[in-house]
């Protein structure tokens, strides 16, 4: 199939296929241990797909503006690289799956040195949030949405005040793990713990539309150049550690169902948002607030496996 024909079949099919998935939405429901998630409508669902070349289709209930969550790991990582090169990265953190949870404290204590298992996991993002630069906390959130809003061309993203104090307010876990990593001391001297996790908190509430998450996607699938002036935003080994991290972790403890289904880098977040790209062709962004028992969105997995079906997208 043409890129054109292609195009032309997605215009004409996406209405029926995503109101298909959208009846899926039942099977889940909102993440609610962030309470300030729980309100989100659970059968929205919404996404944009931009080409390569320029086109872009936005359907659904892409009004709905949603926090990134664990779908900006995927660009704190390439920030920490782009600060501090894979051997300082890869000093923190690993490079594989781990089984467990997003959240779990399982292999952190099990399993020396006791350095998070990957980047994509809360105990591997919270260390790569300690090594994000600047001279204070606050500066290195600056820092981290200043390039969020590069990659999403979206000059006012911020993050959502009410998610980001929900989520401080009752991030227990989150700041056991940080406590553990300080004591297994890939937290140092110097790194503040409840300082790291604020700037952790921080990325995780920036609030994003469907539109704005493929706009990031598509720097991904075109290696890290900007869509509009080709300028270099990420150096392509980056983005190749990125999407590598993407398809190994990207969807929790789907991953590896999702690359049998689907086989193409994706990164979900609580918040009911997934970021997918076919390399060198789209960026995608959708969003669907009900989650399976996995944290991922139901409706969202569903749509981007149908369309990954129907176009034969997979990388494999
Ligand atoms: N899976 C996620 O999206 C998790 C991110 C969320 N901020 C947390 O730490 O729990």
């Amino acid at each position: 199939m043409t890129a054109a024909s292609e195009w032309e079949r997605l215009t004409k099919q996406l209405p029926s296929w995503l109101e298909e998935s959208r009846r899926e939405s039942h099977k889940g429901r909102p993440a609610t241990y962030i309470p300030e998630l729980a309100h989100a409508p659970a059968d929205a669902l919404g996404i944009t797909i931009m080409s390569t070349e320029g086109q872009s289709l936005t359907l659904g209930d892409c009004g709905l503006s949603f926090t990134m969550q664990s779908i900006s790991k995927v660009f704190t990582l390439i920030l920490a690289l782009m600060d501090h090169g894979e051997e300082g990265v890869f000093r923190k953190v690993g490079m594989e799956p781990t089984g467990d949870d997003f959240n779990s404290m399982l292999k952190l204590e099990l399993v020396e040195p006791g350095i998070p298992f990957n980047p994509l996991i809360n105990a591997g993002a919270i260390a790569i949030s300690s090594l994000i630069r600047g001279g204070s906390p606050a500066a290195k959130a600056e820092r981290i949405l200043a390039f969020f809003r590069e990659l999403a061309d979206a000059p006012s993203l911020k993050w959502n005040e009410a998610v980001y104090r929900s989520e401080s307010a009752t991030a227990h876990r989150n700041r056991s793990l940080a406590y553990f990593l300080k004591d297994n001391r890939v937290l140092e001297e110097q790194d503040d713990v409840e300082e790291v996790l604020d700037v952790y908190f921080k990325h995780c509430s920036v609030e994003i539309t469907c539109r704005q998450l493929a706009r990031m996607a598509l720097v991904l699938a075109l290696n890290g150049k900007d869509p509009q002036s080709g300028r270099e935003l990420i150096p392509r080994r980056y983005v190749q550690i990125a999407k590598t991290f993407m398809v190994s972790c990207g969807m929790y403890n789907a991953s590896g169902e999702f690359a049998i289904r689907a086989g193409l880098p994706a990164k979900s977040g609580v918040a009911g948002g997934i970021l997918a790209l076919v390399p060198g062709r789209y960026g995608i962004g959708v969003v669907g607030p009900a989650l399976n028992d996995k944290g991922n969105s139901v409706a969202g997995v569903h749509l981007l496996e149908t369309l990954s079906g129907e176009f034969d997208w997979s990388l494999f």
